[in-house]
């Protein structure tokens, strides 16, 4: 028995240019987690056959048992028709990547576990032990809303990992080619899941925590082939030579917000569709070049004075500790005038920001519609916020805030109607990206009363 589990994300800075792979961007890893633990015994009745059997009870005990054989591309069998294509895709890959291992165990279990963070909390029921806490909820998974944390990501990245932990019995993920290999593998399937090639900046997360990150090029995964029975070799060699051999040309840089700067989240309860905020984005910047591309390279610069500013801080609280715990206790009590790293932050994020609402004004994509505007430039007041954006593709989704660690938000905007509609998630940044966890912790949860 072993468990897993890997964090969700947040998209600080480089929301769509991070789809191209000339940019950097600023990914922090999330506290909110999705955990795998996995089982597997040997079942002499099988012949040729794997059972793997996927359980999220946390979701009115939905399960898939899905059988997966080699003579098919292990294109896996539900055997009540039921679908998850996260799932499916990471069957195929991972046992077609260790196509050629016999594994000493052909019945697999693998339980899924999800942090609250991740969804709404109605009607839920928390069950817990010394260790962990989760909520289950009595809807199936694909009808609780989501909170837009990366949950397929954090799926898909767990369960390569599990699944993979029984072909590969040494698999020690605190190792970088270990990492890379379930990077890979999920991003592929997280892909060919999601039937787009994305930036994968929350597959990346998921592995490898807080992060720099530049995106690898699509054509690696887009020029996978199909799987064919025909043909069953080729898909395997394909995948292997894209997960071992080819150069993705990514970077994903450990990074974090610097000592005694935290990340809040605000949960706005209406969401957004990425994918048509992204068709809309592209469509705006091809009819527009040349000015389009000035405006990337505006947001473009302004994401790296981020990037940079959080290297340089790190630096100055090694160097100068009286400086640094000055400029914190600055950013606490509201003096962020009187430090250029602290404004220059802010003047960065605004430039960012003044660019997203003129993208939005241009191209009709709600980036950063109006009441966000007034709901971010609210959170600016406050003490100890230092800045504020929508993550990722922006519109209605959370917002999130950088501030100094004490800032007890919840406090300070408690009865204040500008903040009714947000709801403060229980969320910070990660320490770790994709870990090994003790399978111990989830045994025996037990409902509250
Ligand atoms: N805990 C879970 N158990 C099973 N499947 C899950 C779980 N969490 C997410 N998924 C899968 O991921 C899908 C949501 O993915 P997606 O729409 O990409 O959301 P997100 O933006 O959170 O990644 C769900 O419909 C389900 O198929
Ligand atoms: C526009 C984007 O660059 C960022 C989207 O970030 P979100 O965090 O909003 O993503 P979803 O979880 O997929 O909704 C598209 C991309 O990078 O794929």
């Amino acid at each position: 028995m072993r468990a897993f589990s890997a964090p969700g994300k947040a998209l600080l800075a480089g929301g769509y240019l991070v789809l191209d792979p000339k940019y950097e961007s600023f990914v922090i890893a999330l506290s909110a987690r999705m955990h795998a633990v996995v089982t597997s015994v040997k079942n002499p009745g099988l012949k040729d056959e794997t059972n793997i059997h996927i359980k999220s009870s946390q979701f009115n005990h939905n399960e898939w048992n899905y059988i997966a054989s080699k003579v098919r591309g292990f294109a896996p069998k539900e055997i009540d028709g039921k679908s998850n294509p996260f799932i499916e895709y990471t069957i195929i890959n991972v046992c077609n990547y260790f196509f050629d291992i016999e594994a000493d165990d052909n019945d697999i279990t693998i339980e899924i576990f999800s942090d609250e963070e991740y969804h709404s909390k109605e009607n839920t029921k928390v069950m817990k032990n010394t260790y962990k806490s989760f909520r289950f909820h009595d809807k199936d998974i694909q009808d609780v809303p989501k909170t837009g944390l990366g949950s397929s990501a954090g799926l898909v990245t767990v369960l390569t990992t599990a699944l993979s932990s029984i072909f590969c019995k040494n698999l020690d993920i605190s190792q970088h080619q270990h990492q890379r290999l379930i990077h890979n593998l999920a991003q592929i399937a997280h892909c060919q899941a999601q039937g787009k090639i994305g930036s994968g900046f929350d597959v990346a997360a998921a592995t490898y925590g807080s992060i720099v990150y530049r995106r690898f090029f699509p054509d690696i995964i887009s020029d996978l082939p199909k799987i064919s029975t025909d043909d069953l070799d080729k898909y395997h060699t394909a995948l292997r030579a894209v997960v071992d051999n080819s150069d993705w040309k990514m970077t994903a840089t450990p990074t974090n917000l610097p000592k005694g700067f935290k990340l809040i989240m605000g949960d706005v309860n209406t969401g957004s569709e990425t994918v048509k905020l992204v068709q809309k984005v592209k469509s705006w910047y091809n009819e527009n070049l040349p000015s389009s591309l000035n405006v990337y390279k505006s947001i473009d610069s302004n994401n790296m004075k981020i990037i940079k500013l959080c290297q340089d801080l790190h630096i100055l609280e090694k160097t100068n500790p009286t400086y640094y715990n000055d400029l914190l206790e600055g950013l606490s009590k509201g003096k962020i005038q009187n430090f250029k790293e602290l404004q220059e932050f802010q003047n960065a994020v605004s430039e960012i920001r003044k660019n997203f609402r003129l993208i939005t004004e241009q191209s009709g994509a709600d980036i950063e519609p109006a009441v966000q505007t007034e709901l971010l430039d609210n959170c600016c007041k406050l003490k100890g916020v230092l800045t504020g954006v929508i993550p990722g593709a922006g519109g209605f989704d959370a917002i999130a805030l950088v501030a100094s660690q004490d800032t007890d938000i919840a406090l300070e905007t408690k009865d204040l109607k500008e903040f009714q509609n947000v709801t403060w998630m229980k969320l910070r940044q990660a320490n770790c990206g994709l870990s090994e966890e003790d399978s111990d912790h989830y045994r025996d949860l037990k409902s509250e009363c």
